[in-house]
């Protein structure tokens, strides 16, 4: 859906307005409350798998992406085109984030397609991910991540970037923005998106020091709202997403971009600057070689 204010291309559908129709807030917050019978649609691609109940109006995303989700450039463009489907249906609103591998959320960025490729492919890529940011972070629709594993940075990123965060119990599981441990930098708006969720102090110090939080702690800094067993997480985002879909939508749409839309307008009147300071950096010798040492680390971890 094209936005009434024109935008830099390409043209994100579903951020919130002003971007964003004004047809699209009604969705089915205003439908009486008949029963239905539940009914499910299913769409599904390599890399995710999502159930919609058009009944209930929520939608569950499943990231399966073996061996850890790591998001590539497949990956985003097809959780793009998923988080698009969704927010052009009416029937939808709102969405539950996921995961089908065992104690992994999501790994973050694919490294791969950071390491020895053309400047022209670091630019489409990192375009997908602001692009994935933009929809998420400026999703119309309730959204929950319901994080059952390890969460570092880009995975944080999407979790971030949801209205309510719900982590499985597990001291084995660890969410932060990383970023410095690999000899990276967190961009802008990553940044932006974690200091809106846990305040400037807190953000500083995980970011300097690249943290990723346990998960006791991260509930404690806020990085986390609530903390469940794993057999309680599905039950407990759906009754988040219930309590939050009580309110009428328009209320909470427009209360959600009046909080977002700085963050949001900020990256996207940067956009094409922040693609060319990422393809710079990342380019570099020095950084190259930070990236080659810390894949040689995770193998070595493993061996
Ligand atoms: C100007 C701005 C500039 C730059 C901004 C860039 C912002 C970057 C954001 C990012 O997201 S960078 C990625 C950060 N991610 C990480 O640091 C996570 C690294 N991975 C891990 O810590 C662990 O793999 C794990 C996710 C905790 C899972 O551990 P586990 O023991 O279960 O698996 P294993 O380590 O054996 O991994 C399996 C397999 O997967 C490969 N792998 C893991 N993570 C990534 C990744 N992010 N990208 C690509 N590949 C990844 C790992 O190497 C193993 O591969 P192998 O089987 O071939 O050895």
């Amino acid at each position: 859906m094209c936005p009434s204010v024109p935008l830099p291309s390409p043209c994100p559908p579903g951020i919130l307005f002003p971007y964003s129709s004004p047809q699209l807030w009604g969705r089915a917050a205003l439908q009486p409350p008949v029963l239905l019978p539940t009914q499910r649609r299913t769409f599904s691609n390599n890399k995710i798998l999502v159930e919609l109940d058009t009944s209930s109006g929520v939608a569950t995303m499943k990231f399966k992406s073996p061996p850890v989700n790591s998001l590539s450039l497949d990956f985003l463009t097809e959780f793009c085109i998923s988080l698009e489907k969704l927010e052009n249906d009416r029937a939808c609103r709102a969405l539950i984030i996921t995961s089908a591998i065992p104690r992994i959320f999501s790994s973050g960025l694919d490294i791969m397609e950071m390491f020895g490729k053309s400047t022209e492919h670091y630019a489409e890529f990192w375009r997908a991910v602001q692009e994935m940011w933009l929809r998420l972070y400026g999703s119309s629709m309730v959204t929950v991540a319901a994080i059952n594993g390890s969460s570092p940075a880009g995975g944080c990123l999407i979790a971030l970037s949801c209205d309510y965060r719900i982590m499985v119990e597990n001291p084995k599981y660890v969410i932060g923005l990383n970023e410095a441990q690999l000899g990276i930098v967190a961009p802008f708006w990553f940044k932006d998106t974690f200091v809106n969720t846990v305040g400037h102090r807190v953000a500083e110090r995980s970011l300097q020091l690249g943290l990723l939080h346990p998960v006791t702690e991260a509930h404690q800094i806020g990085l986390v709202d609530e903390v469940v067993p794993e057999e309680k997480l599905q039950e407990k985002a759906a009754a988040v997403v219930a309590q939050w879909l009580a309110l009428p939508d328009h209320a909470r749409q427009l209360t959600k971009s009046m909080m977002r839309k700085a963050v949001l307008d900020h990256m996207l009147a940067h956009r094409e600057e922040d693609i060319q300071n990422f393809v710079k950096f990342i380019s570099k010798d020095s950084i190259q070689k930070s990236l080659s040492m810390y894949m040689e680390m995770l193998k070595k971890k493993k061996s």
